[in-house]
């Protein structure tokens, strides 16, 4: 599948390698890179020194990683076709990021970097000072509806939902959710749908056609919130702690559930027994209290964070009559608690008139969505290289 508008052949008409996306973001940095596999002999030393750095390791320092089993491969960007490398790092190691740029001689190399996230507004001043780079800055929210078009037509296996086996919504319990199968979405006519990117905070977006969205709502309950709160209350310190520790847990410790105020369902207003009525409404029971494990908490955080995203998409979907919810953003890395939850919650509470939806490449569709944009712009302008 071709991106680019023009018809050119591939070479000194396109920008420059190498080909990066970056979206910075409150939490995580995502960095897509375009590995050409039709090389011609344009490659120079330092080229070649930054591809076989970034394609032959997964972990970068302390705290890089590349996600592997994301990579695409047999990729046609702007005539040139190649794979895409998915990196991730934290925000707050951007210091060391510049550090190593500089190093490995992309600051010789590359003019200007095309780049999303309020990050690009934060930190721009630091890429010019620091390792002489322009950034080309991309929006945030034009780049995730792009990037995510972009993977669902390349990336056969792109859009999955959960599936329960049985038949009627409201014979599916919240303790059923475990056994829920993943199964892949045909999502060729996505229009129209709701977008939930829940990353350090949560967007809500009405999507109807490629150019034509609204941010519809939000909240600053979100990822950062799930961390933030886990670290305070359980003294982990990573994101893949807190879901280890969530994993263990059972909110129902900590929350006060409708059976514990109705002693079983308030059924004039179809509320079941087993929904939680107040989140942490037990806490301030000594005995309560004394009885949770930090696996209690970190659950009971995670279930808090995603039922409030859960309920606000689908108020979302209603108002906007639109029944498909897509929900992205790192907040759901190795998170199939929050995934199924969310699922969960869109059937039980529509009747089956809604679907959640989730895309395997989650959190990069900022950092790809730039990287396409960045190329189109430099295409339409027929830029030969700088
Ligand atoms: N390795 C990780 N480190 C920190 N947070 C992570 C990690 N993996 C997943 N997360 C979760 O993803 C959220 C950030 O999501 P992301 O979509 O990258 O948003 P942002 O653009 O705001 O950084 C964090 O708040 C956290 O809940
Ligand atoms: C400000 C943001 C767009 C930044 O995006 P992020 O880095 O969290 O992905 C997002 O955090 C957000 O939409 N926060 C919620 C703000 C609100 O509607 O209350």
């Amino acid at each position: 599948m071709e991106n680019c508008s023009t018809t050119r052949n591939h070479g000194s008409h396109h920008r420059p390698m190498p080909w990066f996306g970056m979206d910075i973001g409150g939490t995580l940095t995502k960095l897509v890179y375009f590995e050409p596999k039709d090389l011609d002999g344009e490659e120079g030393e330092i080229i070649r020194n930054i591809r076989r750095y970034l394609t032959k390791n997964s972990a970068y320092g302390k705290t890089g990683y590349r996600d592997t089993h994301l990579q695409v491969d047999n990729v046609v960007i702007c005539r040139r076709k190649g794979s895409l490398h998915f990196i991730r790092f934290p925000t707050s190691e951007m210091g060391n990021f510049l550090s190593l740029a500089k190093a490995k001689g992309m600051a010789e190399l590359v003019t200007t970097v095309c780049a999303t996230g309020g990050g690009a507004y934060k930190f721009e001043r630091n890429f010019r000072d620091e390792v002489n780079m322009k950034l080309d800055k991309f929006d945030e929210l034009d780049s995730l509806i792009k990037g995510m078009l972009f993977a669902e037509i390349h990336y056969s296996t792109e859009c999955y939902y959960f599936h329960s086996s049985s038949a009627s919504p409201a014979r599916r319990s919240a303790e059923s959710i475990i056994n829920y199968e993943k199964k892949l979405y045909d999502f060729s006519q996505p229009f129209p749908f709701i977008l939930v990117n829940v990353g350090s905070g949560v967007s809500v977006l009405a999507v109807r056609s490629p150019n034509d969205y609204r941010r519809i709502s939000g909240t600053s309950l979100g990822g950062g919130t799930f961390l933030g709160l886990c670290c305070l209350l359980t003294g982990c310190d990573t994101f893949e702690e807190a879901i280890q520790l969530a994993t263990k847990g059972d909110n129902k410790k900590v929350d006060k559930l409708v059976k514990d105020i109705y002693g079983g369902d308030y059924e004039k207003f179809g509320l079941p027994g087993d929904l939680v009525a107040s989140s942490f409404g037990q806490m301030h029971l000594k005995d309560k209290k004394a009885q949770v494990t930090k696996e209690d908490l970190a659950n009971a955080v995670l279930v808090t964070i995603t039922n409030n995203i859960g309920s606000i998409a689908r108020m979302s979907a209603v108002h906007e009559k639109i029944d498909k919810v897509v929900f992205v953003g790192n907040f759901l890395r190795v998170n199939p608690i929050s995934m199924k939850l969310l699922a969960f919650a869109m059937d039980y509470w529509s009747e089956g008139e809604m679907k959640a939806l989730f895309l395997q490449h989650e959190g990069y569709f900022g950092a790809l969505g730039c990287l396409l944009e960045f190329n189109e712009k430099e295409d339409n302008n027929g830029v030969a290289g700088k």
